[in-house]
């Protein structure tokens, strides 16, 4: 049996058992402290499919992740324009010292990344606080996707930089 409020469901994604608990509406992959296992190892043969990965909440898609990003970007860019500047001229150097010193206010907790990229993220992701939503490998220039994967959830990067600009990651899944 369970602890009390809990209860088990079953994640039809991931074709796997969760825990939900009903009162402090929670649900986590692991069985609560005190649950009767040689119940749940019945369970689990009887429902349990191969190849799930059972680290990632339930309902996040296969192998991706989600992050934010405050990108300021220079006349070296890709694409040297955004929704902030038509024509972006600053000097990589320039955009450098620009990124670290947001790195610094959003370190001391003045202000969260989401927060300052909306107004000074070059990215059009700006308006949704640099959100880029669930993405997997392939999705994104290689030196931002190994950034971000290289991060927990919660975590920042430090300056990343792609083609695009210099960027600042926030993992949010
Ligand atoms: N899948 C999602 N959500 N969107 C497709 C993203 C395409 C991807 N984009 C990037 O890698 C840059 C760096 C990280 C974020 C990002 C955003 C760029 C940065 O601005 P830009 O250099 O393009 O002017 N703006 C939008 O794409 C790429 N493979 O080029």
């Amino acid at each position: 049996g369970l602890p009390p409020h809990w209860e088990v469901r079953h994640s039809n994604s991931k074709n796997l058992p969760y825990y939900f608990n009903a009162l402090e509406k929670v649900s986590r992959w692991e069985p609560p402290a005190g649950t009767d296992t040689d119940k749940l190892k019945h369970y689990m043969a009887a429902h349990h499919s191969a190849g799930t990965r059972p680290g990632a909440a339930p309902g996040v898609p296969e192998g991706k992740i989600r992050a934010a990003h405050l990108l300021v970007k220079h006349r070296e860019s890709r694409r040297p324009s955004s929704w902030r500047e038509a024509e972006i001229t600053r000097t990589k150097d320039e955009a450098m010292e620009i990124i670290l010193a947001h790195e610094q206010k959003i370190q001391s907790g003045a202000v969260s990344l989401g927060e300052l990229a909306l107004t000074e993220s070059d990215c059009s992701s700006a308006r949704k606080r640099g959100d880029l939503g669930y993405f997997g490998k392939g999705d994104m220039q290689k030196e931002f996707e190994d950034a971000a994967f290289a991060l927990k959830p919660g975590q920042m990067s430090g300056v990343v930089e792609t083609a695009s600009g210099l960027h600042l990651i926030e993992r949010l899944e």
